[in-house]
């Protein structure tokens, strides 16, 4: 390992004084053939006691990145934040010093060269104190990168040097191995964490946890009386803004401001993201803000595009939502009205025009099936259509994120006029909410999904318990009633609150019922 690392840093250290520029140094090596699924998780939580800067899980089994410390930083501000990273990391990459040593596969999707981080939603609104020092874009490069490329399939451990033309070739060689080692000596030693509930039952079984029907009585809490009148009067806004004709849909959002009741510990947190639900991307980012140390959690089930060497294009439009039911018969009932409804199926339909209108300057070949399907998911089921395609030569897999985003999932229909009623009237700052979180490398791969179903969680400087802001939006019609959409986005909350309670910082009532839960499975 030492010996490929120093040839690397060596190499970059010639060109980095020819050019006078920094250089990165990376080298990916096999790291064991195979480990259990769910040992992406024990990696984060045991390795070397430092905490991981991202963790990117893909649902359904795709490659899992668990990435620490940072080599390189990309950030950009702005509309054109998304061709600004894309660019830089070009830059970085054609200068970029790759070695796949022993016999790791050069390109294996998610080795090597990977920017792993988040998008604002929209630079034009301005920013609340909540976001305030965090870029438009903000990516990293991990000093080093644990990639599953299959729950059970081969590990790679990428190492990424930067290389100045000042640096000390020894001592970074000595560094990276030291830090590398370390991490295979954690890896050894680490147990894999199973998922400690799926979330979901197979398409078409009903979940087996009673209480699963979220009726309005339920999710509205005592004493939220004013924000919930607050929230149906901005629904009734938008509908009469959608039936004036100004806008056909807008997706509006509310947050929920939590305080921990228990202690912040970063493996439980991790331990918990695991054991979300397998259909949704799992992802934590940490960062630093202006109110001190800030996470970035969620588990999406909505991919915004995901990529394979450079061609093979995968999207999904997901939009139109019912509860899940109580019994296999109530949950069947709820699902085929869903897919019966007309208001849900408008709905859903803005998404999927908007996606091909987005793709066809970028991709050729559009595979749209003819109607959606359900796509079932612990609180909620959806109206879910997936949608292949291929890239057409030139084109990256970031045109894609910047030509799709904001989708009307989560934006409206048309799209300025409904990002124009958001900055009048969302009285919410979404940040990274509802914007393309994920990763990219250099061979062409890549994964980004919509950071729904997320919340920020962050510590002040001066210590004392975490605070947690959890994020979530409903698409609303023409014909959209304003009650039946609080009831909605408290379904869709619900994920945020049950892996906070999962991870210990949320009080007993959240956690009986993830213990009942957890019986009942
Ligand atoms: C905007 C969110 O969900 C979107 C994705 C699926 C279904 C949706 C809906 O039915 O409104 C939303 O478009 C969210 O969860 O915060």
């Amino acid at each position: 390992m030492e010996e490929t690392i120093g040839r690397a840093v060596q190499t970059a250290a010639s060109r980095a004084r020819q050019t006078g520029r920094p250089v990165l140094a990376s080298v990916v090596l096999p790291l064991a053939d195979r480990l259990p699924g769910g040992a992406w998780a024990a990696a984060a939580c045991e390795a070397l006691g430092s905490e991981p800067r991202v963790v990117m899980v893909a649902p359904d089994g795709g490659p899992a990145l668990v990435g620490f410390g940072v080599a390189w930083q990309l950030t950009a501000e702005g509309p054109e934040r998304f061709e600004t990273v894309r660019r830089d990391f070009s830059r970085l990459a054609a200068s970029a010093v790759r070695i796949a040593g022993d016999s790791a596969q050069d390109g294996e999707p998610g080795t090597g060269l990977v920017a792993a981080g988040a998008f604002r939603f929209d630079p034009e609104r301005p920013v609340d104190p909540g976001w305030e020092g965090i870029p438009d874009a903000a990516f990293v490069v991990p000093r080093l990168l644990l990639t599953w490329v299959a729950p059970s399939g081969p590990v790679y451990l990428t190492v990424n040097v930067p290389v100045r033309p000042d640096t000390d070739v020894e001592t970074a060689v000595a560094r990276a191995s030291t830090e590398a080692r370390a991490l295979v000596r954690a890896m050894q030693v680490a147990h894999p964490i199973e998922p400690t509930w799926e979330g979901e039952g197979p398409e078409g079984q009903a979940p087996a946890a009673a209480g699963r029907r979220w009726e309005a009585d339920h999710v509205v809490p005592d004493g939220k009386d004013a924000e919930v009148r607050r929230w149906q009067a901005r629904v009734g806004l938008a509908v009469q803004a959608i039936r004036q004709g100004s806008l056909d849909k807008v997706v509006l959002a509310r947050s929920e401001e939590v305080r921990a009741t228990g202690p912040f510990d970063l493996r439980q947190l991790v331990r918990a993201l695991a054991g979300q639900c397998s259909s949704s991307a799992r992802f934590l980012l940490s960062f630093g803000t202006a109110r001190g140390q800030g996470w970035w959690v969620g588990a999406s089930p909505e991919v915004l595009a995901a990529c394979r060497a450079g061609t093979e294009l995968r999207t999904v439009a997901l939009a139109g939502s019912a509860p899940r039911g109580a019994t296999p018969q109530e949950d069947a009932a709820l699902g085929e009205s869903l897919l019966a409804n007309p208001k849900q199926q408008a709905e859903h339909r803005w998404v999927v025009e908007a996606v091909r209108e987005a793709l066809a300057p970028l991709a050729a070949s559009l595979e749209v099936p003819q109607s959606p399907r359900l796509l079932k998911l612990p609180y909620v089921q959806h109206l879910c259509t997936p949608i292949t395609s291929r890239l057409r030569p030139g084109r990256s897999l970031l045109d894609v994120v910047a030509a799709l985003h904001p989708t009307p999932a989560v934006g409206g229909h048309p799209r300025e006029a409904a990002l124009r009623w958001l900055r009048e009237h969302e009285d919410l700052d979404r940040g990274w909410y509802a914007a393309p979180v994920g990763w990219w490398d250099a061979a062409g791969n890549g994964e980004f999904w919509v950071a729904i179903r997320s919340a920020r969680l962050w510590v002040d400087d001066g210590g004392g318990p975490i605070r947690a802001t959890l994020f979530a939006g409903c698409g609303i019609v023409a014909d959209s009633d304003p009650h039946d959409e609080w009831v909605e986005s408290a379904l869709k909350l619900r994920a945020m609150r049950q892996l906070l309670a999962q991870a210990g910082l949320l009080g007993k009532a959240e956690k009986e019922e993830v213990g009942a839960r957890r019986a009942a499975i």
